[in-house]
């Protein structure tokens, strides 16, 4: 660590793996009167898969989170691209903090909040999602999921010879939607988003915003929606990518399977600190 209590930042490309750099992200936590966690949902705590309503947390890292929610010096987020409901639904654990929709929808000590500019476009993505689906009717394994307020266009199961026709046909009505519409990649979907400024990021600078004087911040993430949230806790917070490529993570765990290690490694540590 530097003198600044800051762990000197790496190139993206050579990422190192959490496991091989426990000691000093341990005296990282030990430097800290607190810690916020925030975890994303599908390909962190849930493996990918084909089908999203199949989509269920890894029991071991429910059992893992359950731990750390008894620490009081711990707070933990999950932060989904999903709607709200259906996170909350499949994570199901009382006494933590949810954000849907990449946080337009947030559920904070209880209280639920929607940001009231992705209200207003509501509608607009509705009728956007069905010229979607009307246009895209005759393309096998390609779906749309509604999430009110965004919504997901998956082709996971798409034969590759349809995948650049989806994304062409859901950029171009997104284009001509009546509202400003963007269209954000994520693994195998394109998102569909009103046009407002908030993305996982924002989320976790509020997060840090409402924490107590002197708690850090780590959150763990896999796709390229989570970027913005190991940006955001930087320089003094740690950004754990899941998987491996270029990325803003300080450190890296190989898959979603060592996932429930690492909040296991942050329970017993938690625990065990004198803090
Ligand atoms: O922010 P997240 O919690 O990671 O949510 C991102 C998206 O996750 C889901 O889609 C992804 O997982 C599916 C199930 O494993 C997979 O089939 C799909 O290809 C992935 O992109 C979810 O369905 C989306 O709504 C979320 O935005």
């Amino acid at each position: 660590m530097s003198e600044d209590g800051e762990i000197p930042r790496t190139e993206s490309a050579e990422t190192p793996l959490f496991q091989s750099r426990t000691t000093e992200i341990g005296e990282w936590l030990d430097a800290a009167e607190g810690l916020t966690l925030g975890l994303d949902f599908d390909g962190t705590l849930a493996a990918i898969g084909a089908d999203p309503e199949e989509t269920e947390i890894h029991p071991d890292s429910r059992t893992a989170v359950e731990q750390l929610v008894d620490h009081p010096n711990v707070s933990v987020t999950v932060i989904s691209g999903r709607e709200l409901s259906d996170v909350v639904e499949r994570v199901g654990i009382d006494g933590i903090d949810y954000a849907g929709n990449h946080g337009l929808e947030m559920r904070i000590d209880g209280e639920m909040e929607v940001h009231p500019d992705a209200v207003a476009a509501r509608s607009a993505i509705e009728k956007l999602c069905a010229d979607i689906r009307t246009e895209l009717d005759h393309v096998p394994g390609c779906f749309v999921e509604e999430k009110g307020v965004t919504a997901s266009v998956h082709f996971r199961q798409t034969p590759e010879e349809h995948v650049e026709e989806v994304i062409a046909t859901v950029e171009a009505l997104s284009e001509a939607a009546d509202e400003e519409i963007h269209v954000v990649s994520g693994k195998q979907i394109r998102e569909i988003r009103p046009d407002v400024d908030w993305d996982k990021g924002r989320v976790v600078s509020r997060l840090d915003e409402r924490a107590p004087e002197g708690w850090r911040t780590m959150y763990v993430g896999d796709d390229t929606t989570d970027e913005d949230a190991f940006r955001a806790v930087q320089p003094s917070g740690l950004g754990i990518l899941v998987g491996d490529r270029e990325t803003d993570a300080d450190y890296r765990v190989e898959g979603h399977e060592q996932v429930p290690s690492l909040l296991e490694w942050l329970a017993a540590r938690a625990t065990t600190s004198e803090r």
